[in-house]
């Protein structure tokens, strides 16, 4: 029989192979970092369930053949996406917000060191790389004054738990204090029974805890009836009880609390619910900016009074705004019997458009309505695969692989449809064998002269104009109205540029087409959005994106149905000039092939060489080109009618 290898040898090969694995971890985080650092620049969300599905396809197929089960890897997964989700949280929301980016911040939370809301603030400020000095209090209301009078920077505040519900004494405190909340964190609770080293379970008598997780415990502590139950202020002042006790006492709190104090584990997963976790709010004096890209989340509270429907009538605003509610708690309003103050949590930035113009809605709505604050959410959904990509084993996906339909043709390609398709702007047609001329200008270039500017244009031979929004603010409607008065007086299109859902009510009206700007390419619900809509859709290719990436966007957007859609090709970022954008003449070929969709080129990013990139354009077929509204209108002169020509 073959002699089995020596157990230190093992344990030595073990070793090495975690601190391996433990190497390899943190460069990814590195690499995470480097990811945000790109998507700050490229304004795309750092959220890609696409890809993070792609990954785990293939990390849960290779982990099979490697003898790995999919359960196995995919929590494993799951584990390293959300910290690199949270990580790049972390790192956008200190750059959009460098005035809290300090090295030492002090943080003001519930008892001692070891305390639940202790551990909850030690990982928040971790992964800020935060040296947190700490500040233990007594209560709630303690907490906030040491907010509020700037002796600690940030309090911790629990606010919810997944065994015994909302935390009401803080919904009372939120209603009366002027800190903002800026950032949220979820810890898992895992209550153990915590005794000095040599106490042994069948001697314990007393149990010390604060009445939260006695709550949280309640099952076990009816069928363990026999243990006394002593009350505390927090679950570290339990600990200390036990600490400076005799072997007849325990605590209830965690593991890593208990070993701050010397304690050790009896008992574990005392808790009713075996997902046990507490949702801590994190408030400060001022508040803070989250970056488009970060999924956020806007706290308000709000008294409707005491009408009929009034309640509905809130949260019909939110849905018209597409607004989604992950949370309604009320509280009664002091002094006013039977009147509520409700709390609301929303999925939705607070600078964002259709948060704005919910506010201003609910506003008139709300007799009472403040916004508590916007910040980070921290809830990373985890990525889900198909049930057959989790049970299929590799033999019998062979099997399954043979027996499946062939898979349909991608909408987007010439197989699906052999000839460019053609798409109708109002008067204008592109595609086919049309060739079309477009003007671009920013909105905030509209003046009260501009009706003679648009004349120009068409006399220049301009058949339409795109109309950007630079400044990211709500656009004036009056000023939507004019500049399409003037450009339907002219005989020119308006196609306007988009971002996001929520415009589309207002934008359809004045536009004849709308236009995705291309950092707009990956948002997937603007792409089935208009491409629910019967308007004509110009997507425009993210500066950084692939061809692959552009027509999967545009597949996003048939799939919808509106099959009126046009590509854009504005540019695409390049190491000669990095100040411009360089167009991909490579890929208007390489997408004419592949496609059947009209390819238009957008030169009024690009430096020097627009008309011979023009020319270029149009023999290598292109469905029309855009041009700058000012600063191209003398050459387009001739450079219009020249193209025409080339076409005819
Ligand atoms: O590839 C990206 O875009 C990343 O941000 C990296 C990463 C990952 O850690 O693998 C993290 C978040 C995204 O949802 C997808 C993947």
């Amino acid at each position: 029989m073959k002699k089995a290898p020596q157990l230190n040898q093992l344990r030595e090969l073990i070793t090495s192979l975690d601190n391996e694995l433990l190497t390899l971890l943190s460069k990814r985080r590195m690499l995470s970092i480097e990811v945000a650092r790109s998507k700050e620049s490229d304004i795309r969300p750092i959220r890609d369930t696409t890809r993070e599905k792609e990954l785990l396809a293939r990390l849960v197929q290779q982990g099979r053949d490697q003898g790995l089960d999919a359960h196995y890897v995919l929590s494993l997964y799951h584990t390293i996406i959300e910290d690199s989700v949270l990580n790049q949280q972390a790192y956008l929301q200190g750059q959009a917000n460098p005035e809290n980016r300090k090295h030492r911040t002090s943080v003001a939370y519930l008892g001692a060191r070891g305390s639940y809301s202790f551990l909850a603030a030690t990982r928040y400020c971790q992964r800020r790389q935060i040296e947190m000095q700490d500040i233990g209090c007594a209560s709630f209301d303690e907490i906030a004054n040491a907010v509020e009078s700037g002796h600690a920077d940030f309090g911790f505040l629990p606010i919810e738990n997944t065994s015994s519900g909302s935390i009401n004494e803080v919904f009372d405190l939120l209603q009366h204090t002027n800190l903002a909340i800026v950032g949220e964190t979820t810890i898992d609770v895992g209550h153990c029974l915590l005794a000095k080293p040599d106490s042994k379970l069948e001697d314990i008598k007393t149990l010390y805890a604060h009445p939260q997780p006695i709550s949280q415990c309640s099952r076990y502590l009816a069928q363990n009836g026999h243990y006394k139950l002593q009350y505390c202020s927090s679950s570290a002042e339990a600990m200390e009880q036990v600490q400076h006790g005799d072997h007849t006492v325990a605590a209830i709190g965690s593991a890593e609390g208990g070993a701050l104090y010397g304690l050790d584990s009896l008992e574990e997963g005392l808790a009713n619910q075996k997902v046990n976790r507490t949702r801590f709010i994190v408030v400060a004096r001022k508040a803070i900016d989250v970056p488009e890209q970060v999924p956020a989340k806007t706290t308000l509270i709000m008294a409707t009074g005491q009408k009929p429907g009034a309640l509905v009538d809130t949260l019909l605003v939110l849905k018209a705004h597409n607004i989604n509610m992950s949370k309604l708690e009320s509280r009664p309003i002091a002094g006013t019997p039977w009147e509520e103050m409700f709390y609301l949590d929303v999925d939705a930035n607070i600078a964002s458009t259709n948060m704005q113009r919910a506010l201003k809605e609910l506003e008139r709505i709300a007799r009472f309505i403040k916004v508590l604050g916007c910040y980070a959410s921290e809830t990373v959904q985890p990525t889900r695969l198909e049930p057959g990509q989790l049970l299929i084993e590799p033999d019998s996906s062979k099997r399954a692989k043979q027996q499946t339909a062939p898979k349909a043709d991608a909408r987007h390609s010439r197989r699906f449809k052999s000839t460019i398709t053609e798409v109708r702007i109002g008067q204008t047609l592109v595609g086919e064998n049309n060739f079309a001329s477009f003007a671009q200008m920013p909105i905030e270039w509209f003046n009260d002269s501009f009706s003679a500017h648009a004349m120009a244009l068409k006399e220049a031979g301009f058949q339409g104009v795109i109309v950007t929004n630079n400044d990211s603010n709500v656009v004036d409607d009056s000023k939507l109205t004019k500049l399409c008065q003037q450009l339907s007086q002219a005989g020119l299109e308006a196609i306007i540029a988009i971002e996001q859902s929520q415009e589309l009510a207002v934008l359809q009206e004045y536009a004849s087409a709308l236009l995705i700007p291309g950092k707009q390419m990956f948002n997937k619900s603007l792409l089935t959005t208009l491409g629910s809509s019967s308007l004509p859709v110009l997507l425009e290719r993210n500066t950084m994106a692939s061809e692959s990436e552009w027509l999967a966007s545009a597949e996003i957007f048939l799939q919808a149905g509106n099959q009126q859609l046009i590509l854009c090709e504005s540019g695409v970022r390049n190491f000669n000039h990095p100040e411009a954008l360089a167009v991909d003449l490579t890929s208007l070929v390489n997408i004419r092939q592949q496609s059947h969709l009209p390819v238009i080129v957008n030169l009024s990013y690009s430096g020097a060489n627009r008309e011979a990139l023009a020319i270029a354009a149009s023999k290598l077929c292109a469905s029309g080109v855009v041009l700058d509204a000012l600063d191209d209108i003398e050459t387009s002169q001739t450079l219009l009618p020249e193209l025409y020509q080339l076409r005819s």
